[in-house]
């Protein structure tokens, strides 16, 4: 292997985030490498949406450095980060209510093309790509959180990102809508795409992901396959204490 396959895309060091006296994520440290799938699991109030915003610069960690693609990128601005080849998509969806679905695409497109034509031919590839080609010019308030889950997704990939951080793609989400969700996600994996998920569902944790990272009180706890993660005992004793309902 060469140096530069060696170096990981992502490399979170050390990283710390306090706000005032609550430590929300606590000296973490993990590395993604290109084409990886890692699940990040926890339970409620854990530090995985903090993790995600410290990755995509929504937050400045109170101490530590996130390296990406090689780059120093602690300090660096979210629309910076978003240029470099990090998106991201939420537990809550949050696109543009008045606009239509290619409409919004189009607004991630944008930095790629010089004229609209270009930028509405390239959204339709990417709603068609998450199967949202008959609800293409439905403004996207008329959408079912099912459909706006791919709208979202459709968003995070016109930007070309090489890395998409995923916020439970399957929350929220009718029981029907997860296998079509899923195959979405296994065909972004199969062509290679390097993905950070949080998800609480342990089927959907196995169908995806190489590695997970099960968190607590803003820590890592353990951290391994998902067959080696769902099986240790503090996960299981923790998901238990919480009543099972997320396994
Ligand atoms: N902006 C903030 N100000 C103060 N405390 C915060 C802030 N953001 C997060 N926290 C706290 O940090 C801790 C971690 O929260 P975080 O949202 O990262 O957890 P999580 O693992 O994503 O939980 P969930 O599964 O419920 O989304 C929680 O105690 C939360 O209340």
């Amino acid at each position: 292997m060469t140096q530069q396959e060696n170096t990981p895309l992502l490399d979170v060091r050390s990283v710390t985030m306090a706000f005032g006296g609550i430590v929300a994520v606590r000296d973490l440290s993990f590395t993604v490498t290109k084409g990886e799938i890692l699940a990040l699991m926890g339970p409620n109030g854990a530090g995985k949406t903090t993790t995600f915003n410290l990755i995509a610069g929504a937050l400045l960690p109170t101490s530590g450095q996130i390296f990406f693609d090689g780059r120093d990128i602690t300090q660096t601005k979210p629309d910076a980060r978003c240029k470099a080849g990090i998106a991201r998509t939420f537990q809550i969806t949050q696109p543009f209510d008045e606009l239509t679905v290619v409409e919004n695409v189009m607004v991630a497109t944008m930095p790629y093309h010089s004229s609209m034509s270009q930028m509405r031919k390239d959204a339709r590839r990417y709603v068609q790509m998450v199967g949202l080609a008959e609800r293409a010019d439905v403004m996207a308030k008329g959408l079912s959180t099912g459909q706006r889950k791919r709208l979202e997704l459709a968003r995070a990939m016109a930007t070309r990102p090489k890395l998409l951080l995923m916020d439970e793609v399957t929350g929220g989400v009718d029981q029907k809508s997860i296998p079509g969700l899923l195959d979405l996600v296994k065909s972004l994996r199969d062509e290679g795409q390097t993905l950070i998920i949080i998800e609480h569902n342990m089927r959907v944790i196995n169908e995806l992901s190489d590695r997970a990272i099960f968190m607590n009180r803003g820590a890592r706890m353990v951290e391994g396959t998902p067959h080696e993660v769902a099986g240790h005992p503090q996960v299981v004793d923790l998901y238990l204490g919480e009543g099972g309902g997320h396994a």
